[in-house]
C-alpha cells in the first residue's frame, strides 16, 4: 500500500536523505521519497510485513518526527487549515528579534572600537581586555540559547552519523565559541603571570561575534527562504481558497450556517448569487448560471437548472439555488485536484537523483575538508587563529540546501503553475519528462474532436426510418460510446419510444450485440460486419460518399443481413488544428490513432496535416502502436480520453488524459488537461521545458557556489591573492545561496501559456 506522512524537523537535503535511508532499511518497504518543500514522505510498503508504527519509528530513529498525513483532524479541512509556513515564520521572527537584543551591543563592543566609536571606559585598554572578552561571551551565550535548535538538531544528527546542514552550523559556531573561551584562558594566564602586553592583542580575534553572527545570519537566511517557500505553494493555496469555509444548510426546516467540513451527503445547501459552491452536488430547486472557470477553464458561465450537477469551488453567478450534496470532503472534484497536485510533490524527479547522491555525502565531506584546512594552516602558518577562522568559514559557507532544494522547489512552483493553467501533473517525473517528447500520438474521438456526434444520415433499405431508428437506439441505449449516446438522443428527440434491449454485449473497438423485441441485432464497424460475413455492398456507395465528408458510419444487421447504416459527424475541437501545428513547430511528430474507419480517419488526418495515421485499430492494438514507437527509441506521449485508451496511456512514456474523459483514462494518465483543449498540451510541454531549464540553473548554481565557495573559504587563494573569508561573510553567502535557488524557482510563476484565440 501507499501512505503519505507529514515529517517534521527536517531542515535540509541531508535530513531528507537520512529519513529516506532509515525508512528504506525496513524490510518490505519498496519505495520511499521525502519532499523537503512540503515536508511530506510517501512510502510504498507491504503492510502485511511492516506496520505504520514501524515506519514512524524509523523516521524517529533518524531523528525526526512523523505522523500519518491527514491524521490530524484539521488536515484537508478548509476552515482549520493551519499554515505550517506561517508557524515557522513567526517562530523565526521571534528568534531574530530576541537575538538582536544581544547582537547589537555585542557587535558594538567587538567592532566599534576598531571603527573608533566611543566605548565604555571599563572595556578599553589593554588592562581591561579580559573584562571585554567576558562581556562579549556573556552577550553571545543568550544568542546561542535563542538559536539552540541548530545545536539540538545538528549534534543529534551528527551523533546519528547522518550529519546535516545544522550540524555544519552547530560545529562551526561552537568551534568559534570554544576558540573564544580558549583565548580567554590564555588571557587569564597572561594576567596571572604579569604578562599583560603579550595577551592584549588576543582581544581582536575572539570570534564570539562570529558565533552569534553565524547563527543570526543563518536564521535570517532561513527566514527569507521560508517566506519564499511559502510563495511556492501559493498556487495550491489559491485553489484551496476557492471553497468557502461556511455554508448555509437546511436542517429540520431551519437554515443553519455550518463549517463546510460538517456538510453530509444528502444535505440541502442554499447558495446565493455571487457565492462559491461549497461541495459537489445536484440542484434541487432554482436556476442560475455558474462560472466553472476555476475547474474547467471554460470562461463562459454555464446555465444550470433542476437536476444539473454543480461542483465545489465554482461560482454561482445569477440565481438563488438549493442543491443536494453528493460529494463532500475529500471526494469533491476540487479536493481531488488539490490532492493530485500535492501528491505530485511527494514524488521525485529523476533529475534530482544526482543532487541527492551528492548531498548524501556532502556534509561529512565538508567536515573533513574543514579538518584538513585547519591542519594544513596550522602547520604552514602556525597561526591558530587563522587556521580556526578558515576551518569555520569552510563549515558555514557550504550549502547542501541549495543542492537539495534545486529540484523540488522548481517542481513545486511548476506543478502549482500547471494547476492554475488547468494542467495537472501527477508526478514530478511527468513534469520532467514531457519536454523530451519525440512523438505525440493522439486519439481521435474526444481528443482531437469533441466526441459529440451529430446524426447526419440514416439509411435503411429494409425498414422505415422510424422503425430502423427504434431498433438502433434501443440497442445503443446500453452503450457508453459517444456514437451510441448521440444515436439515442437523436431518436429520443424525434419522439421515438425505445424498447428494452436484452443480452447486451459491447465488443470493444467493434460494436455492440443486443436483442430487441426477441430478435438479435448487431451493430458496429465494417470490420465487425466482415468478420461476421455480412454482405455490405448494398450500402457501399453511401459509406464512400459519407467518408469523404469525414463522417463516421456504423452498420446495423439482424440475424440475416445488414438492415441499415447511420452516419454521424463529429466536430473538430476549436484549437486542435492550432495545437497540432504548434506541436510540429516544436519539432514533435504528430500521429493519430483511432478505432474509426480508414477513409474517415485519412480525410481528417490530411486536413490536419498529421505525420502518421493509424485507423481501425482495436484497443489492444493502440497499446501495440505505442510500444512500437517506444521500441524505436522514441519518447512517446499518448493523448486520449476513452476507456479503450487506458492501456496506451499507461504504456506511453507520458500519458495525457483529457479532463472530460473517462475516469479510467484519467486514472491511467500522468498528466490531465482539465480544460480538455489540446492547446494545453503545448502549454504542458512548454511548462515542462521551462521547469527543467529552471532546475538546471538551480543545480548549476548550487554546484558552482560550493565548488568556488569552499576553496575560497579554505584559504586556497590566501597565499597568492590574500583572499581570506571572515566566517561571518561565509554565513552570509550560505544564506544567500539557498535563497537564490528558491527565488529563481519562483520566476516560474511568470510562465505564460498560450491560450485560445
Ligand atoms: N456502441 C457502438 N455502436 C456502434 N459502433 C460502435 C460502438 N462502439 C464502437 N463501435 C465501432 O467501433 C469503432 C471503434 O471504436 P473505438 O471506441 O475503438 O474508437 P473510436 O471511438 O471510433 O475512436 P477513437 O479511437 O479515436 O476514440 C467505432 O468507430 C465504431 O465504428
Ligand atoms: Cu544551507
Amino acid at each position: 500500500m501507499k501512505q503519505k506522512y507529514d515529517v517534521s524537523g527536517m531542515t535540509c537535503s541531508a535530513c531528507q536523505l537520512a529519513v529516506e535511508k532509515s525508512v528504506h532499511k525496513l524490510e518490505a518497504v519498496n519505495d520511499v521519497s521525502v519532499n523537503l518543500i512540503s515536508n511530506t514522505m510517501s512510502v510504498e510498503f507491504d503492510d502485511s510485513k511492516v506496520s505504520e508504527k514501524d515506519i514512524i519509528k524509523a523516521v524517529e530513529s533518524a531523528g525526526y518526527g512523523a505522523s500519518i498525513k491527514g491524521d490530524s483532524k484539521s488536515a484537508g479541512k478548509t476552515s482549520e487549515r493551519e499554515d505550517p509556513y506561517e508557524l515557522e515564520l513567526s517562530k523565526m521572527r521571534k528568534r531574530l528579534l530576541y537575538s538582536l537584543i544581544f547582537m547589537v551591543p555585542l557587535m558594538y563592543i567587538a567592532m566599534g572600537s576598531m571603527m573608533g566609536l566611543p566605548q565604555l571606559s571599563f572595556l578599553v585598554g589593554d588592562e581591561n581586555v579580559l573584562i571585554m572578552a567576558l562581556t562579549q561571551m556573556i552577550l553571545t551565550i543568550p544568542v546561542m540559547i535563542i538559536n539552540s535548535h541548530f545545536y539540538k538538531t545538528g549534534f543529534k544528527a551528527l551523533l546519528n552519523r547522518t550529519p546535516n546542514m545544522d550540524s555544519l552550523i552547530a560545529v562551526g559556531s561552537s568551534a568559534a565559541f570554544v576558540y573564544g573561551v580558549m583565548v580567554m584562558y590564555k588571557m587569564a594566564y597572561g594576567f596571572g603571570h604579569g604578562d599583560v602586553a603579550s595577551v592584549a592583542h588576543y582581544g581582536h580575534d575572539l570570534y564570539f561575534e562570529s558565533t552569534a553572527m553565524i547563527l543570526v545570519l543563518i536564521t535570517l537566511g532561513k527566514y527569507f527562504e521560508a517566506r519564499a517557500k511559502k510563495r511556492t505553494s501559493s498556487a495550491i493555496n489559491s485553489l484551496m481558497d476557492l471553497t468557502p469555509q461556511f455554508a448555509t444548510v437546511e436542517r429540520d426546516n431551519e437554515q443553519v450556517d455550518i463549517p463546510v467540513e460538517e456538510i453530509l451527503i444528502g444535505d440541502i445547501i442554499l447558495v446565493k448569487p455571487g457565492s462559491n459552491i461549497p461541495v459537489d452536488g445536484k440542484i434541487v430547486s432554482g436556476q442560475t448560471t455558474i462560472d466553472e472557470s476555476a475547474l474547467t477553464g471554460e470562461s463562459i458561465p454555464v446555465e444550470k437548472k433542476d437536476g444539473d450537477n454543480v461542483m465545489a469551488a465554482t461560482t454561482n453567478k445569477t440565481g438563488f439555488i438549493k442543491f443536494e450534496a453528493t460529494h463532500v470532503g475529500e471526494d469533491t472534484t476540487i479536493a481531488k485536484i488539490i490532492e493530485l497536485v500535492e501528491d505530485a510533490n511527494t514524488t521525485k524527479a529523476p533529475i534530482a537523483k544526482l543532487a541527492d547522491k551528492i548531498s548524501g555525502v556532502f556534509v561529512p565531506v565538508v567536515i573533513i575538508i574543514a579538518i584538513v584546512t585547519f591542519i594544513v594552516w596550522m602547520f604552514t602558518s602556525g597561526d591558530v587563529s587563522l587556521a580556526t577562522s578558515m576551518a569555520i568559514s569552510v563549515l558555514v559557507i557550504s550549502c547542501p540546501c541549495a543542492l537539495g532544494l534545486a529540484t523540488p522547489v522548481a517542481i513545486m512552483v511548476g506543478t502549482g503553475k500547471g494547476a492554475k493553467l488547468g494542467i495537472l501533473f501527477k508526478s514530478a517525473e511527468a513534469l520532467e519528462n514531457l519536454h523530451n517528447t519525440d512523438v505525440v500520438l493522439l486519439d481521435k474521438t474526444g481528443t482531437i474532436t469533441s466526441g459529440e456526434f451529430n446524426v447526419r444520415e440514416v439509411i435503411s433499405k429494409k425498414y422505415s426510418e422510424e422503425e430502423f431508428l427504434k431498433i438502433a437506439a434501443s440497442m445503443e441505449r446500453g452503450s457508453e460510446h459517444p456514437l451510441a449516446k448521440s444515436i439515442v438522443k437523436y431518436a429520443q428527440d424525434k419522439g421515438i419510444e425505445l424498447e428494452e434491449a436484452k443480452n447486451f454485449t459491447a465488443l470493444a473497438g467493434l460494436g455492440v450485440i443486443a436483442e430487441v423485441n426477441g430478435k438479435s441485432y448487431l451493430t458496429g464497424n465494417l470490420k465487425l460486419m466482415t468478420d461476421e460475413e455480412f454482405d455490405t455492398s448494398e450500402y457501399e456507395e453511401y459509406i464512400d460518399e459519407f467518408s469523404e465528408k469525414a463522417y463516421t458510419s456504423i452498420y446495423f444487421a439482424d440475424e440475416d443481413s445488414v438492415i441499415g447504416i447511420i452516419s454521424l459527424s463529429d466536430t473538430l475541437k476549436e484549437n486542435s488544428q492550432e495545437a497540432i501545428e504548434e506541436l510540429k513547430s516544436l519539432g514533435i511528430k504528430v500521429a493519430m490513432v483511432t478505432g474509426d474507419n480508414k477513409k474517415t480517419a485519412e480525410t481528417l488526418g490530411r486536413q490536419l496535416g498529421l505525420d502518421e495515421i493509424y485507423s481501425e485499430v482495436l484497443p489492444a492494438q493502440k497499446e501495440q502502436i505505442v510500444r512500437e514507437h517506444i521500441e524505436k527509441g522514441q519518447k512517446v506521449c499518448f493523448v486520449g480520453d476513452g476507456i479503450n485508451d487506458a492501456p496506451s496511456l499507461a504504456r506511453a512514456d507520458i500519458g495525457v488524459a483529457i479532463g472530460a474523459g473517462t475516469d479510467i483514462a484519467i486514472e491511467s494518465a500522468d498528466v490531465v488537461l482539465i480544460k480538455s483543449s489540446l492547446l494545453d498540451l503545448i502549454n504542458a510541454i512548454k511548462l515542462s521545458n521551462a521547469t527543467i531549464k529552471n532546475i538546471k540553473q538551480n543545480l548549476f548554481w548550487a554546484f558552482f557556489y560550493n565548488t568556488i565557495g569552499i576553496p575560497v573559504a579554505a584559504g586556497v587563494f590566501y597565499s597568492s591573492f590574500g583572499l581570506k573569508l571572515n566566517p561571518m561573510i561565509g554565513a552570509l553567502a550560505m544564506s544567500l545561496s539557498s535563497l537564490f535557488v528558491v527565488s529563481n524557482a519562483l520566476r516560474l510563476n511568470f510562465f505564460k501559456g498560450i491560450s485560445a484565440k
